[in-house]
């Protein structure tokens, strides 16, 4: 699915976070939100999911303006927000529709991708971090969204789970062929993960330059191309000292 912003902006209370953002994501494609904190990544992430409609500008998913929520798109946080009431598998069929058997068959497809085959009865204090997220991943998933945003979505693991979940992200988006916009800190995930990497600076946040990852997939994380990229990214946020 396609993606538009037109001119976003949004202020708060007199103050605004974002000016004039234009950014158009291609169907399929991985788009890294990357910037400083404060610059204003969050808040569109917001705006694009629907969750926030105060903005100025126009959002189009696949040739659609409009400020609603889109049921066709799927958010993942930085933690994992699950029921703590609820069992791995509850959670994941939590909000499908369908009857009980169909949704909890469609579930466990999910929880397979994500490697928690045989977990669906524990529940999330039983669940380490990562195995928590990867829940959280799977229940984003299990909705067939075709766009899926990503909030620093694996900043909160350790750096060996971290790893691991972008490459599960990889498979699943392989198989799904989403559109993802992942926001992130982290210059090596985004140069790992995404097809371009949107440098947003200042405050008011505003698109600053971009920078287009062409390495094939599977990528080498170790690779002289990455660690370039990195020193430009770096150099155009002013961290390169
Ligand atoms: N609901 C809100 N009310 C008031 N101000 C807000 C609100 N949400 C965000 N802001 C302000 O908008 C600006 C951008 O915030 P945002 O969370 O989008 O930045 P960010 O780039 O995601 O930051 P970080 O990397 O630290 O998570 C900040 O100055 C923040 O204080």
């Amino acid at each position: 699915m396609s993606l538009a912003l037109r001119d976003v902006s949004r202020t708060f209370n007199g103050t605004t976070a974002v000016k004039n953002v234009n950014l158009e994501v291609k169907p399929g494609e991985i788009i890294g939100l990357l910037g400083t904190s404060g610059c204003g990544k969050s808040t569109l992430l917001r705006a694009i999911s629907g969750l926030d409609s105060e903005y100025d500008g126009e959002i189009e998913i696949n040739g659609t303006v409009s400020k609603e929520i889109h049921d066709t798109t799927g958010f993942i946080f930085q933690e994992p927000r699950l029921l703590p009431w609820l069992n791995v598998l509850d959670n994941v069929t939590f909000g499908l529709t369908g009857s009980r058997k169909e949704k909890e068959n469609k579930a466990i497809d999910y929880l397979e991708s994500v490697g928690l085959r045989g977990k669906e009865r524990l529940y999330p204090r039983e669940l380490s971090g990562g195995m928590a997220q990867r829940v959280a991943i799977a229940r984003a998933l299990v909705t067939s969204p075709e766009i899926l945003l990503l909030d620093e979505p694996f900043s909160a693991l350790d750096a060996f789970t971290k790893m691991q979940l972008q490459d599960l992200l990889l498979e699943v988006w392989k198989k799904y062929q989403s559109t993802i916009v992942l926001v992130t800190h982290d210059i090596d995930e985004a140069n790992y993960l995404c097809d371009r990497v949107v440098i947003l600076r200042g405050q008011p946040g505003e698109v600053d330059r971009e920078f287009i990852i062409s390495q094939k997939r599977p990528r080498d994380r170790g690779s002289e191309e990455l660690a370039h990229f990195k020193s430009e990214i770096l150099e155009s946020l002013d961290l390169n000292k």
